[in-house]
């Protein structure tokens, strides 16, 4: 089987600070996991507020060098100081889709504008004709055309609608591999699972994989086919989504779940979460440990005495 993404022992820390009273974070430490080619997945990162999950992406996207350990897409290292025709190119294959469709556009800009250029950037062309067929063709796949979309402004839209035209962006090069970070927090509750199952779409129909990053289980459980568990930079459980968190074994994992409230605990408002939890879950935080296979196809970070 070939390998479309792989993550080798890659590590990120963040110097900060002036000469005195420098401090180093720890943003991702020692993550290896790969993607396959020939099997399309939704691959997800969970993790609470400042587990590494968007340096993670950033790194993946080659926005961002890890400071140890390497990532390669299709066998090729992917280096931020890579020259213009081979970024392109690595782009064109890695598209990001970002948390807020908003920001994404210029509020001043009609939506097609921003597709256009994308088009004319990957595509190499100024035909117009041809930009106008490879926009309405990304737009058809998100359940848009180029007909509805165009004269508008990003006000003019829904969010749901707008995250859509963001994603039909993303589409225009064809990649084998979107990176959404956080890709349905800022939309609408009754849009998301559109969204959401848009994703799933891309996936079963495009072969387009995804790594999603998100801190909802519920939307991770519905279309992951694979997920990590982050906790401060380590990843402490990996496997099938399913598996993990119907019985997830990490503490973390676990306090993580338990913090989702509950049809049962919704009437008082209260969370499943018990302080010997909490305490478990925060003993793990700065530990090293070691993820460890375990029969069942996951892996779970062990620590020494435990
Ligand atoms: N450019 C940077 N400089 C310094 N520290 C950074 C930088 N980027 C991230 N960090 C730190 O690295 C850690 C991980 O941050 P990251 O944004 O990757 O987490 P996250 O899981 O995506 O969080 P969130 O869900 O809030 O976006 C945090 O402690 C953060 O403050």
């Amino acid at each position: 089987m070939s390998t479309l993404l792989d993550i080798r022992d890659v590590s990120k820390s963040f110097r900060m600070g002036g000469l005195f009273g420098r401090k180093t974070v720890n943003a991702v430490m020692d993550a290896s996991f790969s993607l396959s080619m020939e099997n399309p997945e939704i691959f997800t990162v969970i993790g609470e507020s400042g587990s590494g999950k968007t340096t993670l992406a950033r790194m993946i996207l080659g926005l961002e060098d890890p400071t140890e350990g390497e990532i390669l897409f299709r066998g090729q290292k992917v280096d931020r100081k890579a020259g213009r025709a081979e970024r392109l190119k690595f782009m064109a294959n890695v598209q990001p889709v970002f948390q807020n469709p908003f920001e994404a556009f210029n509020p001043l800009k009609k939506i097609e504008r921003y597709l256009e250029s994308t088009a004319r950037r990957f595509l190499d062309t100024s035909d117009k004709a041809v930009i106008d067929r490879a926009m309405d063709e990304a737009l058809q796949k998100v359940g848009l055309s180029l007909k509805e979309v165009r004269g508008r402004f990003p006000h003019e839209m829904s969010g749901g609608q707008l995250q859509r035209a963001a994603i039909a962006r993303a589409l225009i090069p064809n990649p084998p591999l979107l990176v959404a970070d956080e890709p349905v927090s800022m939309v609408d509750a009754s849009l998301r699972m559109s969204i959401v199952n848009l994703l799933k779409s891309l996936r079963d129909d495009l072969k387009v994989s995804v790594i999603y990053i998100t801190h909802d289980l519920a939307t991770a459980y519905y279309i992951s086919n694979r997920l990590i568990i982050m906790q401060r930079g380590r990843i402490v459980e990996m496997g099938d989504a399913r598996t993990v968190l119907d019985n997830p074994q990490h503490p973390y994992s676990r306090l993580l779940k338990a913090s989702v409230l509950s049809t049962d605990d919704a009437g008082d408002g209260k969370l499943k979460t018990d302080p010997e939890m909490v305490r478990l879950a925060a003993e793990s935080v700065g530990r090293e440990g070691r993820l460890v296979d375990r029969p069942d196809g996951r892996s779970v970070r062990i620590y020494e005495g435990a």
